[in-house]
């Protein structure tokens, strides 16, 4: 059997607070990513998806509970190259331009050899000369993630890596990654934008409170928590100012394709109502389904 690339078990981390108190910011989670896996950490602001990174990564030590990261400490695979990681901050020298600044990495990492490939592996050769202080926040990004791939990791760790892109440089930045990913990397990755999740992870868990919530293939928590809703134009006749006619709707229930009901389409809620219903105030877990009509 191939060691996972994470194992964690009851990982807990605990800060004081600054009025003093203890501030829970994980707690107890248990969790396994296999080799390969593409998962989304996905959670509200303070549900803890940044602690559990940092864990993984060795940049904070849990209070309680293991982390295994390719069966050793995080240290040891960070050391080993087998680990790396693309975050918010983290400075870049603005005046090395995108080459320079990868090859000053890859000879630290007494890889030389990567430059070229990692280049065209974040999509840079049309930028490469170009000085860092000229580059756009979603290029340096795409610079960030260039030098995470420098010692070729088995598995890459983005925290909240598009925040602060619009949509389309979002959408690039992606598109980089899915095409690495291909190649088997595995990519561990926090956000905030369900869409990125649904988009891109083939797994997501969604954290509230230092709690996972939910766990499993995106598709499966979006349609397990999030219910379905299905859509159709009904016939003219049965709109009414308040919406679609309810004793219709009781003959549609029952008998469905003899009303002469065009364009019907079954489609699985959104996995922001999954999210909503699981990290909202109140946990209520409860699958919901609706019916709409459509004009
Ligand atoms: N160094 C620290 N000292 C005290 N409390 C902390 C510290 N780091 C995190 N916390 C608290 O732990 C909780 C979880 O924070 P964390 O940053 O892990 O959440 P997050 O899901 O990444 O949030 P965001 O999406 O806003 O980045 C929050 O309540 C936060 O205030």
């Amino acid at each position: 059997m191939t060691t996972p690339a994470i194992t964690a078990r009851g990982l807990t981390k605990r800060f004081r607070g600054q009025g003093g108190e203890i501030v829970t910011a994980v707690d107890g989670i248990d969790l396994t990513i296999g080799s390969g896996e593409i998962v989304a950490f996905l959670g509200p602001n303070g549900a803890g998806k940044t602690t559990t990174v940092d864990m993984f990564l060795g940049l904070t030590s849990p209070t309680s509970g293991t982390i295994e990261v390719y069966g050793a400490t995080p240290h040891r695979a960070v050391v080993d190259g087998r680990i790396s990681a693309v975050t918010q901050t983290g400075g870049l020298l603005p005046d090395f331009t995108v080459r320079e600044t990868i090859r000053a990495i890859a000879t630290l990492h007494g890889r030389p050899e990567r430059v070229d490939v990692v280049v065209e592996r974040a999509g840079l050769g049309p930028i490469a000369n170009r000085l860092v202080k000229a580059c756009s926040g979603g290029e340096q990004q795409r610079l960030k993630f260039a030098l995470a791939l420098v010692p070729d990791p088995n598995l890459v760790i983005l925290d909240e890596p598009t925040t602060g892109m619009d949509v389309s440089v979002r959408q690039e930045f992606w598109d980089t990654m899915r095409a690495d990913a291909a190649g088997g990397r595995t990519i561990v990755f926090a956000t905030h934008y369900l869409a990125e999740a649904d988009a891109f992870a083939d797994r997501t868990v969604l954290m509230a409170r230092g709690r996972i919530v939910a766990d499993g293939p995106t598709a499966e928590v979006r349609a397990a928590y999030g219910g379905q809703t299905v859509t159709f134009r009904p016939p003219a006749d049965v709109l009414t100012v308040h919406g679609v006619d309810e004793e219709w709707l009781d003959d549609v229930r029952t008998a469905v394709a003899p009303l002469g009901i065009t364009d019907l389409e079954v489609a699985s809620a959104s996995l922001e109502a999954a999210f909503l219903a699981l990290t909202g105030p109140e946990l209520t877990g409860a699958t919901t389904s609706a019916c709409e009509g459509q004009r």
